[in-house]
């Protein structure tokens, strides 16, 4: 478990984590939002004592970084990928770090069968793409066997079989009871892996709920209708209880996915339509929302999508919150 109490940090003028308080529990795979420069790397490394609080506390398991003997064993942490000896091999990077937490050498071999990189157990670290990289760091991670582990962006500069495969292993550790504490600025990956979300914005708390909650309180579908027999559908839908709001550019929407209803309504009036679709907010837009004023370097393109989505292609979010279904209804 890992515990953060009013966790405040301050570079001179600049507030990076602002009175954070939450708890990472064991036994699920809690998500860490948030966009770029919201705190979260500086959150992780005052979990790990590398950085001091200015104010507010953090333990883990009820005591703080430094007053446990053989970190590593407690709580295994990626997050810095480069943060190698470039001169070293992976094995021994992992012998180095083994030795100075008192655990056995046979763990490296172990560990880098985990993590798939036997094969090149000595080669020089310095010669890793950003994928071998991540690997190696989440062996070191895993070398003390800790019960609490702490990954910062880790499926970054990996390929699509490297994100499957770190999905499924932090599952795993969390099946296994672990507390897993992973950063991500991105929903969509969040809405794969995590059991429950903590999300910040500038350095301030947002939001502390279940994956499961966040996806009843934002996953929800509407259907847009366009007909040009505008006031007889009103009339029907109106005598059937169902409501319609306008939605702009001649546009109707109800809330619910039943178009089929709709559809048989339409027919049964005789109501000419030339759209009946359902449309699904997705998660990534709910997560913008949730973040926006909190966003501290904008792109000055498009502003951030309405509550249902721009008029465009909705297939990623619809993909998006039909895996977090899937994922939720998995457990
Ligand atoms: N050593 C430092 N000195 C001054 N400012 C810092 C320092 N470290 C971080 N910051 C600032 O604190 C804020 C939070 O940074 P942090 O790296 O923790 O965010 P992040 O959520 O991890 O972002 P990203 O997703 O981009 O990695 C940023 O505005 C950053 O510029």
């Amino acid at each position: 478990m890992i515990e953060l109490a009013g966790l405040t940090k301050r570079y001179g003028e600049k507030v990076a984590v602002d009175d954070l308080t939450f708890t990472v529990r064991p036994g699920i795979v809690t998500g860490f939002l948030g966009p770029n420069g919201a705190g979260k790397s500086t959150t992780m490394r005052m979990i790990l004592g590398l950085d001091h609080p200015t104010a507010g506390d953090v333990r883990i398991d009820g005591r703080h970084y430094h007053e446990l003997t053989n970190p590593l064993t407690y709580i295994g942490a990626l997050l810095d990928a480069k943060a190698v000896h470039g001169g070293r091999t992976a094995r021994n990077h992992l012998l180095c770090l083994a030795q100075s937490n008192g655990i056995p050498a046979r763990r490296v071999r172990e560990v880098l069968e985990t993590v798939g990189l036997t094969a090149v157990a000595r080669k020089k670290a310095k010669g890793f793409s950003l994928g071998m990289s991540q690997r190696l760091g989440i062996a070191g991670a895993l070398l003390g066997d800790p019960r609490i582990l702490m990954f910062d962006e880790p499926v970054n500069g990996l390929d699509p079989e490297g994100i499957h495969w770190i999905r499924g292993l932090m599952k795993s550790l969390a099946a296994e009871g672990r507390t897993v504490f992973v950063s991500s600025h991105l929903m969509s990956e969040m809405a794969l892996t995590a059991d429950h979300l903590v999300v910040i914005g500038q350095g301030r708390l947002l939001a502390d709920t279940s994956m499961a909650d966040f996806v009843a309180d934002n996953a929800h579908a509407r259907v847009r209708i366009r007909t040009p027999d505008r006031e007889r559908l009103l009339d029907a839908l109106h005598e059937a209880g169902i409501t319609a709001v306008e939605a702009g550019g001649g546009v109707l929407e109800v809330e619910g996915g039943d178009s089929e209803r709709i559809g048989e309504l339409a027919a049964r009036h005789q109501v000419v339509l030339h759209e009946l679709s359902v449309r699904q907010s997705s998660l990534e837009e709910a997560f913008m929302r949730l973040t926006a004023e909190a966003v501290e370097y904008h792109a000055h393109s498009a502003p951030p999508a309405g509550p249902w989505g721009a008029d465009g292609d909705t297939t990623t979010s619809r993909t998006v919150a039909q895996a977090v279904a899937r994922t939720t209804a998995e457990g």
